[in-house]
């Protein structure tokens, strides 16, 4: 469906994406994951032809449309910052894309409350101000005004980050929805992890202007291929070397061996573990509620091991419990020097 081929964007002298190379398919939540400046914005914006590119391709269903200008590229777009028109009220912000392809009245009217009908905004919102409405709304007519023209591919560039957390999280499954619904083909740009691990499809893990993997949050969060990827997704400890005396199936020869908190389980010192676990005696040194979990930092040997125990776990929660922190080897994620998974 999308084609990002070996494109690449230079701002002066700066190469800020060397050889972009993207496939997203037809119908698919992708998003674009990284840290703040690694070229994400840059490569929606070259996608939408609102960034010119230096050299490359960019194919939209089979057709070049590297030269082609934003507007002709039946693209709709959602912006952090909404790009609402203040002056102008909710109905006719909605109704603006369809209303410049000159379309009828009557259809624009339908199309109108359609739109507005399926992202909860009500006859009466349509008819107010931009002002008089909460940061939510606004998102809700920005979303809105960018499906009314039923585009095949909606862009959306970091379109929750106005929000508090409450409304973000309530919103992710609205557009996930609302995505769904309208069958479009989303290419979503966000720094949040979580945000991209529950909404997408697949996602492309960034890393200064290049792509450190794709695949489903599954892949990334727990197959990540690289030690980067690993360590931007989620919570990591690094295991020392020394803890891993007994796991004999892990890679050796300098490689870094990292887990994740939710993989560290804790229990009474000296109780029974599944063979073959990676087993460390310490002691609680800080254990705090967390509401659907207990987050644990355990003093292992001079080390710190911090551990995130789901359930009603209440055994070890007093500073100085003495505990076996228990992994099992499948799933530690080790790395080469070079950051490469071994
Ligand atoms: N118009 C511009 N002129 C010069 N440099 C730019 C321009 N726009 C972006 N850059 C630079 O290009 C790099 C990538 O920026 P980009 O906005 O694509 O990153 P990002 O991953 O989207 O970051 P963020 O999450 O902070 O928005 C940054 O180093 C940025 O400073």
């Amino acid at each position: 469906m999308i084609s990002m081929q070996n494109v690449v964007v230079s701002y002066g002298s700066t190469t800020v994406l060397p050889e972009f190379s993207l496939d997203v398919k037809e119908g698919e939540f992708f998003t674009l994951l990284g840290p703040s400046g690694c070229g994400k914005t840059t490569a929606l914006r070259a996608l939408a032809g609102l960034t010119p590119v230096t050299s490359g391709k960019i194919l939209v269903g089979g057709k070049d449309v590297t030269r082609l200008p934003s507007d002709k590229r039946q693209l709709g777009m959602v912006f952090q910052n909404y790009a609402l028109f203040p002056s102008m009220s909710v109905r006719d912000n909605i109704g603006f894309g369809l209303k410049v392809a000159k379309r009828p009245q009557k259809e624009i009217e339908r199309a109108v409350r359609e739109a507005a009908e399926s992202v909860d905004i009500t006859e009466e919102q349509l008819g107010r101000g931009i002002s008089e409405l909460s940061g939510g709304q606004q998102q809700r007519v920005a979303i809105a005004r960018a499906l009314v023209t039923r585009p095949k591919i909606l862009l959306m560039d970091e379109p929750l980050s106005n929000l508090d957390a409450k409304l973000r999280k309530r919103m992710r499954e609205q557009l996930k929805l609302l995505q769904r619904e309208f069958g479009v083909t989303s290419i979503y740009v966000t720094h949040d992890q979580d945000e991209a691990l529950s909404m997408s499809d697949r996602i492309a893990v960034l890393d200064k202007g290049r792509i450190a993997q794709v695949g489903t949050p599954e892949d990334v969060y727990s197959r990540s291929r690289t030690e980067g990827v690993c360590q931007f997704i989620g919570d990591v400890n690094r295991l020392p070397g020394e803890f891993l005396k007994g796991a004999t199936t892990l890679p050796r020869d300098g490689a870094r061996h990292y887990v994740r908190f939710e993989d560290v389980a804790v229990q009474a010192r000296g109780g029974e573990t599944p063979p073959g676990s990676i087993v460390v005696p310490g002691t609680v040194a800080y254990s705090g509620f967390n509401g659907p979990y207990r987050a644990y930092m355990i003093e292992c040997a001079g080390h710190k091991i911090r551990a995130s125990v789901y359930g009603t776990d209440r055994d070890h929660e007093h500073t100085g419990s003495a505990v076996d922190i228990v992994i099992r080897p499948e799933r530690v994620m080790s790395y080469t020097e070079d950051g490469v998974r071994c």
